[in-house]
């Protein structure tokens, strides 16, 4: 059965860790394994990093650059470079690819999320494999992806994909880095979200040299990927080959099972394509209403509003430490909420002047995260 796959390839798999130079007989049996994947019938989508660091290996530079402006101009080197290294292999096995950049923003609006979702749509019915990665030339901080671990789910979300493939230069998921607690526990399948909370994996802070996210961009692109209904893998990219093996069932790198009932698109939409402009702290009784009883949110819930936001953008919704639980879009904004909030919803009317709706969150707008 056709299946639609998404294969993300990170600069550490893409390079060799020494000279930052192009590993390319990986890059060669990745392009072949995705003809491969193409012939069996499959859609196929690359999400490849490696602008930065093919960029910096074509300059000369050791090590990957911090400052933004630098970070861009060396991004759109490497990224020539690497669309050209690309085509040619892909080329040679008679296989069109295409190029696809894109920022956050292009997510963030509504009707270009949509027409993103055509342009892919249109591309895999032309059989191309469009390769993607962020804009990094034009990126501006605030509207960026930051990590194409969270790109990719982003794009096996909006294109509903079967697979998720996140190649790195582990074979697996381990209970700590293994790089630094050799006796790390694999981890072969993780069942659900909530047992990816209760298996409390350690992460470390950083990735590798040339890597941007390490494994906690990997594992929320999994948490993104499996809401989605989109079956995630993290294995080695050394070894592009075992993406047909594990498609064969055999038992290679970390598998996250999907989520049984997907949440909607729309519903997608408004917790991963759009940045949140504040966060509203919520009491133990508004937090149980919305996650255990799919409830609205109202103004008595809230203890505190945080940001400065407009009806109908996104918000994170949070427990007293902070941490999030849901997103929505406010039927107020912060100015309205600072006064409404704590207060029942009956009293709205007086407070504001003029008569809003009852839920500050409907849950037809609330997504659970
Ligand atoms: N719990 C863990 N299990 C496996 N690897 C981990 C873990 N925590 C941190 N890591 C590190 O994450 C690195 C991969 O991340 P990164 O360098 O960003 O890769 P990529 O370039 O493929 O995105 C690994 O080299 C490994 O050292
Ligand atoms: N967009 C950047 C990659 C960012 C990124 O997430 O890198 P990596 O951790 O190697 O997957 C680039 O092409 O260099």
């Amino acid at each position: 059965m056709t299946k639609t796959i998404v294969v993300k390839i990170g600069t550490s798999s893409l390079t060799q860790p020494e000279t930052g130079q192009l590993a390319l007989s990986t890059i060669a049996t990745l392009a072949e394994t995705l003809c491969s994947l193409r012939q069996q019938g499959h859609r196929v989508i690359l999400v490849s990093s490696g602008a930065v660091g093919v960029g910096c290996a074509r300059l000369g530079l050791t090590e990957r650059p911090k400052a933004i402006a630098l970070k861009q101009a060396v991004a759109a080197v490497g990224q020539g470079r690497l669309m050209r290294v690309y085509d040619d292999l892909f080329t040679t096995l008679q296989q069109p690819i295409a190029q696809v950049l894109l920022t956050r923003s292009d997510l963030v609006q509504r009707s270009r999320y949509l027409n993103v979702y055509n342009t892919f749509r249109e591309l895999l019915g032309l059989g191309v494999i469009p390769v993607v990665n962020e804009n990094d030339t034009v990126a501006v901080d605030e509207l960026k992806f930051g990590d194409n671990d969270t790109l990719s789910a982003l794009v096996a979300s909006l294109v509903q994909a079967d697979w998720l493939f996140l190649l790195t230069d582990v074979d697996r998921l381990y209970s700590a880095d293994p790089r630094s607690v050799p006796d790390a526990q694999p981890i072969a399948l993780v069942n659900s979200i909530k047992e990816l909370a209760q298996l409390q994996i350690q992460t470390g802070s950083v990735g590798s040299q040339w890597g941007t996210g390490g494994m906690v961009t990997k594992i929320s692109a999994a948490r993104i990927a499996i809401a989605a209904g989109v079956r995630t893998v993290i294995t080695q990219g050394r070894f592009p080959r075992n993406i047909e093996k594990i498609l064969q069932g055999e038992p290679l790198g970390t598998h996250f099972q999907p989520q049984p009932e997907p949440t909607s698109a729309r519903k997608r939409w408004i917790a991963y394509g759009l940045v949140p402009a504040g966060k509203l702290y919520l009491d133990p009784g508004a937090i149980a209403a919305i996650a255990q009883s799919g409830k609205s949110l109202l103004p008595a819930g809230i203890k505190a509003v945080e940001g400065e936001f407009d009806t109908q953008d996104a918000v994170q919704l949070c427990d007293s430490s902070g941490n999030e639980i849901a997103r929505g879009l406010v039927n107020y904004s912060s100015e309205e909420l600072q006064k409404i909030r704590g207060c029942h919803s009956r009293e709205i009317p007086a407070i504001l002047g003029y008569a809003g709706t009852e839920t500050v969150i409907h849950r037809d707008n609330l997504v659970l995260t």
